[in-house]
């Protein structure tokens, strides 16, 4: 078993405590996190990634602990095995396609990728040396998946990746992100509300509100 959680709970500053369904998930295995707007999705995903931390229960990646990592220690294991495709690309607007990327493998200290492969299999070779600022949102939201898996993670987590994408785009994306994760045998997890995306992966879990 690639990730494993065991009842995580979280509380936001006075707000009521959040209970989230275990989740688990083998090496190449894809899941959606479905649930109603406000029900904790978003914060279900950052447990997993260790932005935040539980108020009880564990995240286990491999035979880490993540929910037990602290500081430089867990930022150096976020950066070396997640893949973060967030809601909206968060780019670096002063620097090319290609510089993005590059900054990834410096962060992570972790052995660069073929960034010119990665940007090919995901149709934007021709844009490498653009500013990211003359890219379309779909175009920024490939880039920025693109930069998720340039430190080739253990696990992906996407979150909305598609709600402001055409159906198009939203096809694209969603294979790109299924095909990628298989090639490199990550697990992916997709928080969404899209429809279009249930159609692509069956297998899901719902976040509730209590
Ligand atoms: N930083 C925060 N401070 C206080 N409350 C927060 C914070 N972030 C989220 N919340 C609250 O926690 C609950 C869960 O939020 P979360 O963003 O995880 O839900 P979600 O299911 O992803 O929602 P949506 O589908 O609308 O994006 C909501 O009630 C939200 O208002």
């Amino acid at each position: 078993m690639l990730l494993r959680t065991e009842t995580l709970q979280f509380a936001h500053p006075g707000q009521k405590t959040l209970v989230f369904p275990d989740v688990k998930l083998d090496s190449g295995d894809s899941l959606l996190i479905l649930g109603k707007s406000g029900s904790g999705k978003t914060t279900l995903l950052n447990l997993l990634a260790g932005l935040l931390k539980p108020s009880q229960g564990s995240v286990v990646l491999g035979d880490v602990a993540v929910s037990s990592l602290t500081g430089k220690e867990l930022d150096l294991f976020r950066g070396k095995h997640i893949g973060i495709v967030f809601q909206k690309p968060h780019l670096i607007a002063a620097l090319t396609v290609k510089q993005n990327l590059e900054l990834v493998p410096f962060f992570s200290k972790k052995k660069e990728v073929d960034i010119a492969l990665l940007l090919s299999e995901l149709g934007m070779e021709s844009k490498a040396n653009a500013s990211v600022l003359t890219l379309s949102e779909g175009e920024a939201q490939r880039v920025s998946i693109a930069r998720a898996l340039a430190n080739s993670p253990k696990l992906i987590l996407a979150d909305e990746p598609t709600s402001s994408l055409d159906d198009v785009n939203t096809e694209k994306v969603i294979q790109l992100l299924k095909q990628q994760a298989s090639k490199i045998g990550a697990a992916l997890i997709i928080v969404t509300h899209d429809q279009r995306v249930k159609a692509h992966i069956p297998q899901f879990i719902e976040v509730q509100t209590t």
